[in-house]
């Protein structure tokens, strides 16, 4: 089984307010189309410029407990919008995703998982179907709702799941002070890696490669926006940044 992430950056314009970028959204789909075979797939996305702005905006991301249901509603159907557009163009290029939606299945408690349903995602692999998550806000104990990622997501799910291979399809690999490829990154080198330069509350660069150091599958980051690089990835080509796992890496 594989995990991937397909980043916010690369299906929306990240600086611009709900801005799908149709053309990734319809080209990824099918390099994922081309690259599947009989391994078992669970795709993520993030949220891109349908999620973060507006958390901002709301002060979703802060410790609250009485933070405005309509704003929240209000992210949670922005992101489904997103989801929408992904999903119908995976499924147009005969790719059998099936949406399940993060607010209806986890509960977190300071933004920690607590529960999160995964006799649905089970049975829909079953079925024969691609898992469709999605960064999201859901219901927190102490905060009403807080912002899952889907960095957090592919951990999670990863640990849980035991994939052998997990990816994070991004615009970049991790760079290092020189802008130069990292090969191989540890708990040992984060001093380069900062957030992200559009805006993003779920801490960027640094947030995946601290989720993946968590990771005992093998992970990579890699430029998705690379022609065919996302095809190769899921024929089974090791490519971009490798981040090894590291027990001491663990946050949860
Ligand atoms: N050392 C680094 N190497 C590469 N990118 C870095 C580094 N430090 C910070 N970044 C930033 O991190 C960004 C990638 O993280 P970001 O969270 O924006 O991507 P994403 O996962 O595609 O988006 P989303 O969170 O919406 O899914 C890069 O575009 C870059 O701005
Ligand atoms: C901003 C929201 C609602 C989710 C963030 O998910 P990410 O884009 O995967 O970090």
């Amino acid at each position: 089984m594989k995990i991937i992430k397909i980043g916010g950056s690369l299906i929306t314009d990240k600086d611009s307010y709900k801005t799908p970028d149709t053309h990734e959204i319809n080209r990824i789909a099918r390099e994922i189309s081309k690259g599947i075979n009989s391994d078992r797939l669970i795709l993520i996305h993030g949220a891109g410029s349908f999620g973060h702005p507006l958390v901002k905006k709301f002060k979703l991301n802060k410790k609250s407990t009485n933070k405005d249901l309509f704003s929240i509603l209000k992210v949670q159907d922005s992101v489904r919008e997103l989801n929408r557009l992904f999903k119908d163009s995976l499924n147009k290029e005969k790719i059998p995703a099936y949406t399940i939606h993060p607010s209806s299945i986890t509960r977190t408690e300071n933004g920690e998982i607590i529960d999160l349903e995964l006799n649905t995602i089970r049975q829909a692999l079953k079925e024969g179907y691609i898992p469709l998550l999605y960064g999201d806000m859901v219901l927190d104990t102490k905060n009403r709702a807080s912002v899952l990622s889907g960095d957090r997501l592919v951990s999670f799910l990863a640990q849980e799941l035991k994939p052998n291979k997990v990816g994070m399809a991004t615009t970049t690999p991790v760079l290092d002070k020189n802008n130069q490829k990292i090969d191989l990154i540890t708990q040992t080198d984060l001093e380069n890696i900062g957030e992200s330069n559009s805006t993003d509350v779920t801490g960027g660069m640094l947030n995946k490669v601290n989720e993946l150091l968590k990771t005992r599958a093998k992970s990579y980051i890699f430029n998705a926006k690379k022609r065919k690089a996302l095809e190769k990835f899921i024929k089974g080509k090791n490519i971009g940044t490798e981040v090894e796992y590291d027990d001491k890496g663990k946050k949860t």
